[in-house]
């Protein structure tokens, strides 16, 4: 499959979306379930790619581990094989080995771990060779390039002789996902304290209970459907199914977000409601807390006109590809930019001043990166579009397509 021609639908659209679990649940319930030497339940979980590679990885007794493009899995692993005292290389695909992971090898090291690069410093693959305790009980860490090293240390603390105090020292990014995992840690019984104005995680020595966990659905996930609804004609409904009021997940915010590209959320029994609401005239949106709900409003506010600024889109430069690039190179194709307003920190999205010729259908590269397939596609409400390598979308989403088919034409 090289690329798939997505056409608007004839009317509004009304369908109930599966959706799919979350992976970054998932990852962290496998982690903390595999430190109670899997005596506990992970119920739901994910089929994104990811989340089967780490299941696989877990399970595997051969000393390579593949994580393929999978960064919490390429971080809790890491943690979680030196911790364990396992001898293991790690490794993933050639853009994994280009994503930093020397702060957390740093912070591993002070407290034993012997790890190796095998090729650059600071970035996978690397060698475990095993865990000395050093006896320290206290590791500091820069919050600013990525919240799943901290997640990584936080689940392997209760695990460490004296427990572990982690400082975090600049601006704290994706914090919502570290409060995710000390939830899910709680849930499985560790003891965590959190003073966020010293910005300190205090975790005790303390084994985990095994006990069972189930995983929602994903809110990422969840965020190109709200774009179909804010792009979708006058009427379209649409019911997104296992997601909750009272979520783990940082990126539940779309459902703010969203009110100002009209789209109102009701929950229900099974899930969230979508409906249409009067859009506002503009959004300001700081996605610090969530990186990965960035990419379905840059292309919702293109294809609406509602003037968006963004900023705290920085970490997106080391995820999947340079996400900030990327959407650069591909809004253009909607007529429309990404205009860094303030260097690194404040971004606009604009209508292009001079508006290329359109081809009959746009056709949008996905750079190996599954949010851009998916960020793109609700596109297709208003015109068709041609999204190119669409089998990206199973690192978080594999059904993504089948579940797209009942909004609009796939072939
Ligand atoms: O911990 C997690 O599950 C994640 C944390 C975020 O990464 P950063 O902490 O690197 O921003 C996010 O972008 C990623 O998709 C999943
Ligand atoms: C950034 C992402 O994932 P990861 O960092 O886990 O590869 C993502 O899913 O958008």
């Amino acid at each position: 499959m090289t690329s798939l021609r997505l056409t608007p639908p004839e009317g509004p659209v009304r369908a109930t979306i599966p959706l799919a679990s979350s992976k970054s649940e998932s990852n962290r319930a496998l982690i903390i379930n595999a430190l109670t030497q899997f005596k506990g339940e992970v119920q739901n979980l994910a089929t994104a790619r990811d989340t089967q590679t780490m299941i696989r990885l877990l399970a595997s007794t051969d000393e390579v581990a593949d994580v393929l493009d999978a960064g919490t899995t390429m971080r809790f692993l890491t943690a979680y094989f030196a911790a364990t005292g396992q001898q293991k290389t790690l490794t993933g695909t050639p853009r994994m080995c280009e994503r930093p992971i020397g702060l957390l090898v740093e912070a591993l090291r002070t407290l034993g771990a012997d790890i190796t690069y095998l090729q650059k410093d600071g970035y996978p693959p690397l060698r475990i060779n095993g865990f000395t305790p050093s006896g320290a009980d206290r590791v500091a860490i820069r919050g600013d390039v990525s919240s799943q090293y901290i997640s990584a240390l936080l689940m392997i603390a209760p695990t460490l002789p004296t427990g572990l105090t982690i400082e975090l020292t600049g601006e704290v990014g994706s914090r919502p996902y570290i409060e995710m995992t000390i939830e899910q840690m709680r849930h499985f019984g560790a003891s965590v304290q959190t003073d966020w104005e010293a910005q300190t995680l205090t975790v005790a020595p303390q084994p985990y209970t095994p006990t069972t966990f189930a995983v929602e659905s994903d809110w990422s996930g969840a965020s190109y459907w709200y774009s179909v609804v804010a792009l979708a004609e006058e009427g379209s409904e649409l019911e997104l199914l296992g997601l909750k009021a009272h979520s783990l997940q940082g990126d539940s915010a779309i459902q703010t977000i969203m009110r100002a590209f009209g789209v109102e959320s009701t929950f229900t029994e099974r899930g969230v409601r979508l409906t249409k609401i009067p859009a506002q005239e503009s959004l300001t949106w700081d996605y610090t807390g969530c990186p990965d709900l960035a990419q379905t409003v840059a292309v919702c506010a293109a294809m609406t006109g509602i003037p968006h600024t963004l900023t705290g889109i920085e970490s997106l430069k080391i995820k999947e590809t340079d996400r900030v690039l990327a959407l650069q190179n591909e809004l253009q194709k909607l007529g429309a930019e990404l205009v860094e307003v303030e260097p690194n920190t404040r971004y606009e999205v604009r209508p292009l001043s001079a508006v290329p010729a359109f081809s009959s259908a746009p056709s949008i590269h996905t750079y190996d990166d599954h949010r851009m397939a998916m960020a793109f596609a609700p596109v297709a409400m208003r015109r068709a579009v041609v999204i190119e390598e669409p089998g990206v979308v199973a690192k978080s989403y594999p059904s993504f397509w089948d579940d797209f088919r009942q909004v609009a034409g796939v072939e």
